[in-house]
């Protein structure tokens, strides 16, 4: 957050989009933050968006983006002009980890996500068999190996 501090953020609200195959706990996490509380969500068509602050002052816009199949076509309209990329993960479904991987690389190969920070949110993981963050090893940007003190992207 210092980086995006630095680079004048606080003259205007950040804009945050958040991308991630369906069911994988946007709008759940986009509520969470909002109202504290886990709140009952639907399948997302379309967009959801919230204004919300982070403790210690910083404003941003969070855009949470449907990630049905049929709705991918139109995520690259919401990384234009973007700040942060949170691309959130379901730790607990192996099944379809190649498939996140392939949507993740083809939202960074998008020319206006160049030079943006990317953070991979491993989610649910509570869930018994869920993957740990420090077990995705393979899922990374291409070319860009996992380094923690590396400021482009960052697996949480
Ligand atoms: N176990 C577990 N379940 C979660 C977690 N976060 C979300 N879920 C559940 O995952 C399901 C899908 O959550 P959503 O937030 O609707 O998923 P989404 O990514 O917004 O899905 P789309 O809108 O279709 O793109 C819901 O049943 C949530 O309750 C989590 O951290 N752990
Ligand atoms: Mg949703």
């Amino acid at each position: 957050m210092g980086k995006l501090i630095s680079k004048g953020w606080r003259k205007r609200d950040a804009r945050v989009v958040m991308l991630g195959l369906d069911f994988a706990g946007k709008s759940t996490l986009l509520y969470k933050l909002k109202s504290g509380q886990a709140v009952e969500t639907w399948p997302t068509v379309g967009f959801n968006v919230e204004s919300l602050q982070t403790p210690c002052g910083v404003s941003f816009t969070l855009w949470d983006v449907g990630g049905q199949d049929s709705l991918r076509a139109s995520w690259p309209n919401y990384l234009e002009d973007i700040n942060t990329l949170i691309f959130v993960l379901d730790s607990a479904d192996m099944a379809r980890l190649a498939e996140a991987m392939a949507v993740l690389e083809e939202a960074l190969s998008h020319p206006s996500m160049a030079g943006i920070p990317v953070l991979v949110l491993a989610n649910k993981q509570e869930v018994p068999g869920a993957l740990a963050p420090i077990c995705h090893g393979g899922f990374q940007p291409p070319g860009t190996p996992y380094n923690e003190q590396s400021c482009s992207w960052h697996m949480l």
